[in-house]
């Protein structure tokens, strides 16, 4: 029997790199079909040796019986909420009150990172050992839905974290949203099948998240990228926002490939316009790009203004005409 164990093991090792390489790098070293030969030696194995399954398993992704409800999760750090600005006058103020508060002159600059803000759900996972133990919608900021058996199945969210040096307890926190070719591939088929469509892929990731029968759910093409961290425990993060982004990848989560850090307010200007420019070519839909400054020194010391935090802001892009589906 320990070949038997010596063999699983390798293959959740094999299937956990392939899967990395596959969502979080987009850079697969084997075709699918040698993935799905190894998915389904595994699955066999399972089946003759159920002892042998574990949570971590990549075919323990969807759960089989529905929920009857979901129950309410009360976050221990509350998922925070942030201030908009619509123009440049706006955006040049919120860098002209971080510069005055932290006794900066004229000619500093703070340094922002800058991430495209996705149009979707926001999400907090907690890992413990490693291992995911939960997830939950944001909900009011404070209380949240349990969604655990929905997010194991989204194919980005690791079930467990790669290599090693993560806390005991880790909250990461992100969007679930729907890319717009999966959205429109959604759509084509409800039509099809005379049901209602989504009027946006917001809508379409929110619904698809709602669904008490997680078999539902598996069925929607959704993706996670992490933005933020919230409880950390019985280990250290990187001291800067950026820094964790990546090391958040390095764990095996999705990151936004077109996020950057950049030296002042005028180059973050620069890069809003830059993503304002391909927002249309993108291909998951963005409401504006989130700026935060990066030192989290920097972070304490400027704190929160009630709920929102005096160091970042959504920067909208101006609404845009609705195209009815
Ligand atoms: C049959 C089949 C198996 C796997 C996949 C997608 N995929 C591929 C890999 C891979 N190539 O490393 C890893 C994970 C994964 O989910 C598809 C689309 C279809």
């Amino acid at each position: 029997a320990n070949d038997v164990a010596a063999r699983v093991t390798e293959l959740h090792e094999t299937l956990h790199k392939y899967n990395y390489q596959y969502y979080v790098l987009d850079d697969p070293s084997v075709p699918d079909s040698e993935y799905d030969q190894l998915f389904q030696e595994l699955k066999n194995i399972e089946s003759e040796h159920p002892e042998f399954i574990s949570p971590d398993s990549p075919t323990q992704r969807v759960g089989d019986k529905p929920l009857a409800a979901f129950t309410t999760v009360t976050h221990e750090m509350p998922m925070l909420s942030l201030d908009n600005v619509f123009d440049e006058t706006e955006f040049r103020a919120f860098d002209q009150r971080i510069k005055k508060l932290l006794g900066l002159t004229e000619q500093d600059t703070v340094e922002f990172a800058c991430e495209p803000k996705l149009d979707g759900i926001a999400v907090s996972l907690l890992y413990e050992d490693g291992l995911l133990v939960r997830g939950a919608t944001r909900g009011d900021g404070s209380q949240g839905e349990d969604i655990t058996l929905n997010v194991r199945t989204i194919p980005s969210i690791p079930l467990k974290l790669t290599g090693d040096g993560y806390p005991k307890r880790l909250e990461v926190r992100g969007e679930v949203y729907m890319p717009k070719k999966g959205f429109h591939r959604l759509n084509e088929t409800a039509k099809a099948a005379g049901e209602k469509a989504f009027v946006n892929p917001r809508n379409a990731a929110a619904g698809s998240l709602r669904q008490l029968d997680p078999k539902l759910t598996a069925k929607r093409p959704l993706e996670f990228c992490c933005y933020s961290a919230g409880i950390v425990e019985g280990g250290a993060l990187p001291e800067s926002h950026y820094a964790v982004l990546n090391q958040f990848k390095a764990w095996g989560f999705l990151t936004n490939k077109e996020m950057a850090c950049v030296q002042g307010i005028d180059a973050c200007l620069e890069y809003y316009k830059g993503l304002e420019a391909k927002r249309d070519h993108l291909a998951y839909e963005i409401d504006g790009i989130v700026f935060k400054v990066n030192r989290f020194d920097l972070q304490k010391r400027l704190g929160f203004v009630s709920r929102a935090p005096r160091w970042a802001v959504a920067h909208k892009f101006p609404a845009q005409e609705k195209i009815t589906v």
